[in-house]
């Protein structure tokens, strides 16, 4: 007799999504910081659930960054939302910020975990590398994120993993994985299918022709479907 069982594929997808939390909206911040954006992430905020929020203002000073980081960070916390800064764990701990989010050029994850401690949330960019993500998670990462998905006007992108990589990881791994790049709540259902524990978004949001309420609210629908 064989004793192999062979689950049905759409089963065993099921199984694996309902085994890990429901996803979630991590939200990713415009690049360059405007007076009127907290108003605007309160309205986002008070929206529908999201998980975290990424701090990643570009090409301008320390104290642009502090400044901002400064003032959002309440509101943050009264939404209980986890707040991450881009690119710097030197201006995270300054911050008090709850991790921050390396790229594959931003330092180490040991140096950013001795600084920010073990509570710290910290996240690499693994662009479509299934090396890179292993090699972080190995080094005491919090989370993997894979991007770009799809074209995006936020930033300019050279790598497009396929949705399965999102599969592999959720096989192999607990560690949660995010899905970024030019995600919108269109586009989206591939990635949740695939297992993505996290959405990043930042367009779809922020630049949402009826506000970024309208836009988080806009997602609720493909999130709720997994939870
Ligand atoms: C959640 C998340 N994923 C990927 C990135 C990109 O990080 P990086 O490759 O360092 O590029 P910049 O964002 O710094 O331009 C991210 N920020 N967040
Ligand atoms: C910041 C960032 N990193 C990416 C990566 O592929 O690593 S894509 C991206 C932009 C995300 O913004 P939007 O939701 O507007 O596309
Ligand atoms: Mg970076």
């Amino acid at each position: 007799m064989d004793d192999d069982i062979a689950l049905d594929p759409q089963f065993a997808e099921r199984f694996k999504r309902e085994a890990r939390p429901p996803c979630q909206l991590y939200l990713i911040s415009p690049d360059r910081y405007d007076p009127g954006f907290p108003e605007q992430l309160k309205a986002a905020l008070g929206a529908g659930p999201v998980a975290a929020f990424q701090l990643r203002l570009k090409g301008v000073e320390d104290v642009e960054i502090l400044r901002a980081g400064a003032a959002l960070k309440p509101i943050l916390a009264a939404y209980d939302v986890a707040f991450i800064l881009n690119d710097r764990a030197d201006l995270a701990k300054e911050l008090g910020a709850d991790g921050v989010h390396l790229g594959q050029s931003d330092g180490s994850v040991a140096e950013a975990r001795s600084l920010l401690g073990h509570d710290a949330q910290i996240g690499v960019t693994c662009h479509d590398s299934r090396h890179f993500a292993m090699e972080g998670t190995e080094a005491g990462a919090d989370y993997v994120a894979f991007g770009a998905f799809y074209p995006t006007a936020t930033k300019e992108t050279t790598h497009r993993p396929d949705p399965s990589i999102l599969s592999w990881w959720t096989t192999i791994s607990e560690i949660p994985c995010v899905a970024i790049g030019g995600i919108t709540p269109e586009n989206a259902a591939p990635l949740v299918a695939a297992g993505a524990d996290f959405l990043a978004v930042c367009g779809a949001v922020w630049a949402h022709p009826q506000g970024p309420a309208a836009g988080v609210k806009a997602f609720q629908g493909i999130l709720e479907q997994t939870s």
